[in-house]
């Protein structure tokens, strides 16, 4: 178990955004453009695709994980908060139900 999360990864993300570092892959990423970022995250999304039938778990995780991170800079590149998707979510288990189960309240009587 690991208590690092998506918010803590977009954190770095924008903290790279904002940096002058020469070697940031995620830098260098986010300056060539949206284009390049839009194009490298469907190149990410095909490779997870094929992991996904290939039955190699430690791949599909490796492939996962690249999915992350690119979704992550696609949303510091267009200024969409990861915490918007999240509320997004949030929202979305609401309506399915989920939410009102877990905030319930436990009755002790
Ligand atoms: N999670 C990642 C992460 N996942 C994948 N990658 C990079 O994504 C790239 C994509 O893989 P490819 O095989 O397509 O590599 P490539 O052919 O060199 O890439 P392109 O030239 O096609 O863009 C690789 O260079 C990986 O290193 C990542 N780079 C950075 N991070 C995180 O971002 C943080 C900041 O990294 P820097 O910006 O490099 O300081 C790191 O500490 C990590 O937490």
């Amino acid at each position: 178990m690991t208590s690092f999360n998506l918010s803590d990864l977009a954190a770095i993300i924008a903290d790279r955004a904002g940096s002058s570092a020469e070697k940031s892959y995620t830098k260098s990423l986010l300056d060539a453009g949206t284009h390049r970022v839009a194009k490298k995250f469907g190149e990410e999304a095909v490779e997870l695709a094929l992991a996904t039938v290939d039955g190699d778990d430690m791949a599909l995780t490796a492939e996962a994980a690249d999915v992350l991170y690119h979704l992550l800079v696609i949303l510091q590149a267009r200024g969409v908060s990861v915490q918007d998707v999240l509320i997004e979510l949030e929202s979305r288990t609401k309506q399915s139900g989920h939410q009102e189960k877990a905030s319930r309240p436990v009755s002790r009587s």
